[in-house]
């Protein structure tokens, strides 16, 4: 193994890039803290978190949101077509959880270009997670 293949240095720091900006590891536990609390206060998504384990959930988010952003985590969860599979997620539950995503975001000082980056990576996920069309 090369010690420092062409290329792999740069791709490694760019997507490393997002997760430093977020505050690694303890910026993502107090960034999921805000964001889930959100979520449940959240009158037009609330009730679908009514049975949810949210201590459960803001664990799985942290490891989730740090692959995303390119942190040193391995997300062990299920697929997020499984998890969301029977929830009944719209389009408009999904705008509202990112606003509330966004509202942490705000809250826990993450400068706009850093959101959305963010925003841009968890985007594509839609597909997976709106149910009812
Ligand atoms: C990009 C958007 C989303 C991401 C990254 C995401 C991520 C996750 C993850 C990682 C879990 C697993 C928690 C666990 O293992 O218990 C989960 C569960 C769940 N998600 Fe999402 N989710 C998204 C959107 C949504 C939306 C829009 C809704 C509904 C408004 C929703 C409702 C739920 C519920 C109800 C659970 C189950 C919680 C539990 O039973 O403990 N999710 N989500």
């Amino acid at each position: 193994q090369t010690a420092n293949p062409p290329m792999a240095g740069a791709a490694t720091s760019q997507a490393d890039t997002l997760y430093r900006a977020l505050g690694e590891k303890p910026g993502l536990v107090a960034l999921m803290d805000t964001f889930v609390a959100n979520i449940v206060a959240d009158a037009r998504i609330a009730a679908q978190f009514k049975e949810a384990n949210v201590d459960h959930l803001k664990t799985q988010l942290v490891d989730q949101i740090c692959v995303v952003s390119g942190g040193p985590c391995e997300y062990k969860g299920a697929s997020m077509k499984l998890i969301h599979a029977n929830l009944d997620i719209t389009k408009a539950d999904f705008h509202a959880l990112v606003e509330d995503l966004q509202a942490a975001m705000d809250v826990r000082g993450i400068p706009f270009a850093t959101q959305n980056q963010l925003l841009a990576r968890l985007a594509p996920m839609h597909r997976d997670v709106i149910t009812v069309k």
